[in-house]
């Protein structure tokens, strides 16, 4: 893998250190995992593919294990159920990548905030809005709390190796912003006006959340890939929010900080970037964070897209999931008009944003048999 990978020089050549190769990972380098192979920069064609939210409710399978958890919270702190449903869709579809099965709210979760996930009603946060509050953040209990998460990546890591070995495995976490986002917010919000508000008022402030986060954050995906996680990828879902100035300096800059510190130690790891709403800053993204892949919301023209990204990093995305509910041929002109764009390029092909629950699993089934047909 480091071998292929000019971009970061320090990964190069000999010497570069493989990740979570355990004894019984034996062969499996990942020079042959499609999907490793394509978002580390190199045009696979036709192009791996996963689904963001490719565990979830639309599956029966899901729903079970879900029921027997008792809570979502619960299910993903039980590594053999949280890895049973990372296995599902890739028994189901024979994916080309399993997404570790967690949230990205477990980091603040693991520094001690109050989180409960009401049914119906999405995540709900004991808010910090002070000094206190970020202080009395848990940093350094981050990795004992989230154990079981690591033990998941671990569960996942020897089933997949068990298989073909051609299924990588993704660890990932929520981009500082984003988070903060909701540790400030306490929940879902169509605007999160308390957490811009902050950004604004108390920049001194919003500043020590984020670099918690980004300390958090790095420890977090390191221990990931020392379980085992062969690729990662940071969800900035709220991103698109901010005026330029604000992305610059909340998302592009901690990105940077946590790229840098995992390719310090993890030089071969490649890292996939979803800065969600990102628009015409796609491309300063892709150039100053070091990202080796550029997640596409729905919203995001892949030619735009191919033309603002540097042709050795990689793109992936970003069929509409309302797509993929409606099926048939409108799902078909839709996927085979993403392929169309994005062939000669290093390419994942997946969603623009999660899987809905609405979604007959048979579409998804149509939509890997397309994307195989290369388009
Ligand atoms: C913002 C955000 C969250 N979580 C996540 C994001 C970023 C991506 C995005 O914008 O959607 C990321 C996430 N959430 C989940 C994963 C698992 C891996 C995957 O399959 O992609 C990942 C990568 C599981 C989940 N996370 C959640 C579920 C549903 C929980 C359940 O089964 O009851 C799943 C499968 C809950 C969750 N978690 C979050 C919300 C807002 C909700 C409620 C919305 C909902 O219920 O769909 C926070």
């Amino acid at each position: 893998m480091g071998r292929r990978k000019p971009r970061h020089r320090a990964g190069c050549g000999h010497g570069s250190r493989e990740v979570g190769l355990t004894a019984e990972a034996g062969a499996a380098t990942g020079e042959n995992k499609p999907l490793l192979r394509a978002v580390s920069g190199e045009a696979v064609w036709p192009p791996p593919m996963w689904l963001m939210r490719q565990a979830g409710r639309y599956l029966p399978e899901y729903r079970e294990v879900r029921a027997k958890a008792g809570g979502f919270i619960k299910l993903c702190t039980t590594p053999e159920m949280a890895a049973e449903v990372t296995l599902q869709p890739i028994r189901r579809y024979g994916m080309d990548g399993a997404i570790l099965f967690s949230d990205i709210l477990m980091v603040p979760w693991a520094m001690g905030q109050g989180l409960r996930f009401a049914e119906g009603e999405g995540p709900v946060l004991d808010p910090i809005r002070d000094a206190a509050g970020v202080a009395a953040l848990e940093l350094e209990k981050v990795r004992e709390r989230a154990a079981p998460i690591f033990e998941t990546v671990r569960l996942t890591r020897a089933a997949l190796n068990q298989h073909a070995n051609k299924v990588s495995l993704i660890g990932f976490a929520g981009s500082p912003f984003t988070v903060a986002c909701y540790m400030v917010e306490g929940h879902g919000s169509k605007d999160f006006h308390t957490a811009r508000g902050m950004a604004f008022n108390d920049p001194a402030l919003f500043g020590r959340l984020i670099r918690t986060l980004v300390d958090a954050t790095t420890d977090y995906l390191l221990a990931q890939a020392e379980a085992g996680a062969e690729a990662l990828m940071l969800f900035d879902s709220w991103a698109g929010m901010l005026p330029p100035s604000q992305f610059r300096r909340w998302v592009i800059e901690p990105t940077a900080t946590i790229v840098r510190s995992l390719k310090r130690l993890h030089p071969s790891i490649p890292i996939i970037g979803f800065p969600r709403l990102a628009g015409p800053l796609i491309g300063e993204y892709a150039q100053r964070t070091g990202v080796n892949t550029v997640a596409m919301d729905t919203a995001m023209d892949p030619r735009f897209a191919a033309s603002a990204v540097p042709a050795n990093v990689g793109l992936q995305g970003n069929l509409d999931p309302l797509a993929l509910i409606a099926g048939g041929a409108a799902l078909e002109a839709e996927a085979r008009q993403i392929l169309a764009a994005m062939r000669g390029r290093p390419f994942v092909f997946n969603l623009g944003h999660g899987i809905e629950k609405i979604t007959p699993p048979e579409n998804v089934a149509q939509l890997v048999r397309i994307v195989r047909s290369g388009g």
